[in-house]
C-alpha cells in the first residue's frame, strides 16, 4: 500500500470501522499514521495499540486529512454527516446498510463512491465483504477497495448495486442466521437433559464442524442433503420432518423481509 495513502474511518470507533481498521493495522496493509479515525464521542481505546493513529471529533478534519474515507455510521446517522468540501472528489466507501449510492454521494458531495457489506465475522476476519462501484471509480481504485476489504475475510466485486441491497440479507446480517439455528439446537438438547455446558460445546463444535465441512467439500449443499436422505439413518428420518415442516420457507421468509428492509429507504 502507498506510504503517502491516509484512510479515514468515520466512525471508526463503531463495530464494523474499528473490525476494518484494526484489521487493516495487523495486516500491516496501514501503518499507524496512515489511518484517522472520527468518533462523536472522542478516542477511545479501540487503538490504544497504536498510538500514532489520529482520532479525531470533527469528520471535516479527517475528510482534509485522508485520501480515501470509509463511512462506517448507522444509516440514521447518515443525514448528520458533515465533512463539507474537503471530501469532494474522494473516493468514499460507505459500509451502510439501507443506504444508496446517490445517498452517500449527496450527502457527501463526491459521486466516487463504493458501497461495501461487512459482516460480524469481520471481527475474527472471516467477512465475505461484497462491495459495488459506481461508474465513477477507477481501475486502480477498485484494486485498492479489495485490497483494503479483503483484510477482513474475503472480498468481491458485484456488477450491480442492487445486489448489495440483496447480500445485506443474506450475508450482511448472515451471521444472525446461524446463530438462530444455534439457540433452537441448544435449547432443544437443554430440555432433553443434557448439561448446559456439554450442550453449548456440542453444538459450537456441531455447527463450525459443519460449516467447515461444507467449505472443505466446496459443493452444492443440496448434495450432503441428498446423500444424507439416500444414506436413510437418523439423519434422514431429522432431515425430513425439518423439510416438511417447511423450514426452507421459513428461512425464505426471514430473508425476504431482511432484503425488503434493505431496500425500504432506498431513493
Ligand atoms: N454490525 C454489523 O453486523 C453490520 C453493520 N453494517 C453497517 O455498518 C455500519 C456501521 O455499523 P456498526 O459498526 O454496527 O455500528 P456502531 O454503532 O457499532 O458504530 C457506528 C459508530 O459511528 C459513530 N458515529 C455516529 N455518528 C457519527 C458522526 N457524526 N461522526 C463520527 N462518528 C459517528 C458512533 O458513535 C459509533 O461509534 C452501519 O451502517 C451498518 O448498516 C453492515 C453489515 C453488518
Ligand atoms: O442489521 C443491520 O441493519 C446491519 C446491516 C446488515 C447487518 N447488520
Amino acid at each position: 500500500m502507498s506510504q503517502k495513502m491516509v484512510l479515514g474511518i468515520v466512525g471508526g470507533h463503531g463495530w464494523m470501522g474499528r473490525s476494518l481498521g484494526i484489521a487493516l493495522l495487523e495486516r500491516n496493509i496501514l501503518s499507524a499514521d496512515q489511518l484517522v479515525v472520527s468518533s462523536r464521542s472522542g478516542a477511545s481505546d479501540a487503538y490504544c495499540n497504536w498510538p500514532d493513529v489520529r482520532c479525531v471529533r470533527d469528520n471535516r478534519e479527517l475528510a482534509a486529512l485522508a485520501d480515501v474515507i470509509v463511512l462506517s455510521v448507522r444509516p440514521q446517522d447518515l443525514a448528520g454527516i458533515d465533512i463539507g468540501d474537503a471530501g469532494k472528489g474522494k473516493l468514499i466507501i460507505s459500509l451502510l446498510a439501507m443506504a444508496s449510492v446517490k445517498q452517500v454521494a449527496h450527502q457527501l458531495g463526491s459521486d466516487r463512491v463504493v458501497r461495501a457489506m461487512p459482516n460480524a465475522a469481520a471481527k475474527i476476519r472471516r467477512a465475505w465483504f461484497p462491495w459495488f462501484a459506481a461508474e465513477g471509480v477507477n481501475p486502480s481504485e477498485r484494486q485498492l477497495v479489495q485490497e483494503l476489504l479483503e483484510s477482513c475475510g474475503m472480498a468481491r466485486e458485484l456488477p450491480a448495486e442492487r445486489d448489495i441491497d440483496y447480500l445485506t440479507a443474506l450475508s450482511g446480517a448472515g451471521p444472525a442466521w446461524p446463530a438462530l439455528l444455534a439457540k433452537a439446537m441448544l435449547e432443544h438438547a437443554q430440555t432433553n437433559g443434557i448439561p448446559d455446558d456439554i450442550a453449548l460445546e456440542a453444538v459450537m463444535q456441531t455447527l463450525v464442524g459443519g460449516s467447515q465441512l461444507l467449505e472443505h467439500l466446496g459443493s452444492d449443499p443440496g448434495d450432503m442433503v441428498e446423500r444424507l436422505i439416500n444414506y436413510d439413518g437418523t439423519t434422514a428420518k431429522g432431515l425430513s420432518e425439518m423439510i416438511n415442516g417447511r423450514l426452507s420457507d421459513v428461512v425464505k421468509h426471514g430473508l425476504d423481509a431482511a432484503h425488503r428492509a434493505a431496500c425500504s429507504p432506498r431513493k
